[in-house]
């Protein structure tokens, strides 16, 4: 009998081009996520649901059919989702972190770049019919006398310092998980002295608990008058009210952010009218070959679990022994 895979509508870019490869072999049904009541319809007789950036919790797995037996996580992140309510349900969770890292460091050094060198109020200046440069565009720090901060040095992380090594003057790194050296790098010991008279700093820690507001209004006082910041991380890592009024005020010359607290973000964020600010909607990781990459992945490492318990391209974030279909109180 055909496998079964319920994918949470919007979850998979090839999804098409997967189900005809498979035919015969994996049925797959579609449908909206977002509630426990539309988890336990798409997932009625399914072995695995498929999810992008769902919130996945306790009454969400207690919705899932009882035939479910794994929870494929198309993309890196685990906020969205309690792994204990997985464990505790006896569903296994995959994730792939290595679908996009390349692409969402280059989107931080990219926004980093296209900040630092002014880049929109250039382009501004030109349609606006001006030219003079200086005063109209504001002024521009030499990114090889800046001290650049990286918070979180994991798979990102150190793929963003490697962009940045060749170009800027010193970049720092802070992540108590990494003790070995990292070539062209300052390792330094804590937040504080990751982040005293930093010009610039790009987040690229997980968001968990323990990382909520990370950077809070202390933190942003802490970097250089005209510094910048760039998150492609977790909005979460970042206070945005305090971020807001910092770049209000001055203190923080921009900021690049490609994640929210609220996604989509709201109308009435003040990071809408906020001054010198580049966003762009929770898109650093693509690229067609990522997109791509994230389908196929995803899907195979479904499959593998379902038969041998294993996976090949990601990692198991929750591995159940057995799946336990009521829950002791
Ligand atoms: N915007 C986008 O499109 C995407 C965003 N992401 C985000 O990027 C995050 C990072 O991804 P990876 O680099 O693959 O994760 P990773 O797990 O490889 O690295 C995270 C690093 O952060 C460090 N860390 C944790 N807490 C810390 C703290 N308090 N201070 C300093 N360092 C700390 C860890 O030790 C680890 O080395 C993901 O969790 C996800 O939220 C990931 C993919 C796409
Ligand atoms: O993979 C991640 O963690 C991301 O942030 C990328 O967004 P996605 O989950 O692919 O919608």
């Amino acid at each position: 009998m055909a496998m079964r895979i319920a994918v949470a509508r919007g979850a998979l870019a090839v999804l098409d081009e997967l189900a005809d490869r498979l035919r015969g072999e994996v049925d797959f049904v579609t449908g909206p996520a977002d509630t426990p009541g539309e988890i336990a319809e798409l997932t009625a007789g399914a072995d695995a649901l498929v999810v992008t950036l769902h919130r996945l919790d306790d009454p969400c797995f207690a919705a899932m059919a009882d035939s479910v037996r794994v929870v494929g996580r198309a993309g890196v992140g685990l906020d969205t989702i309690d792994l204990d309510a997985a464990r505790a349900h006896g569903v296994a969770v995959v994730y792939q972190p290595a679908y996009a890292v390349g692409e969402v460091a280059t989107h931080a050094v990219a926004m980093l770049l296209a900040l630092q060198r002014r880049l929109s109020q250039s382009d501004a200046v030109v349609r606006g019919a001006g030219w003079g440069g200086g005063a109209e565009i504001g002024p521009i720090f030499s990114l090889g006398d800046a001290s650049v901060a990286v918070l979180g040095c994991g798979r990102i992380g150190r793929a963003a310092v490697e962009r940045l090594v060749p170009f800027v003057g010193e970049v720092r790194v802070f992540d108590p998980l990494v003790t070995e050296p990292i070539p062209g790098a300052r390792l330094v010991a804590d937040l504080g002295e990751l982040l005293d008279d930093a010009d610039a700093l790009s987040l690229h820690v997980p968001l968990t608990p323990q990382t909520r507001h990370i950077i809070g209004r202390r933190e942003i006082r802490r970097m250089r008058q005209g510094a910048l910041i760039v998150n492609v991380s977790r909005g979460g890592l970042i206070d945005e009210d305090e971020l807001a009024l910092a770049l209000a005020d001055g203190h923080l010359a921009g900021a690049g952010l490609d994640v929210f607290e609220t996604e989509p973000l709201p109308q009435s964020s003040p990071l809408r009218t906020a001054p010198n600010m580049l966003l762009s909607p929770h898109n650093a990781w693509n690229s067609t070959s990522a997109a791509r990459r994230l389908s196929e992945w995803t899907v195979a490492d479904v499959i593998a679990y379902i038969a041998t318990h294993e996976v090949n391209h990601g990692r198991l974030a929750v591995e159940p022994a057995v799946r336990v279909t009521s829950v002791p109180e």
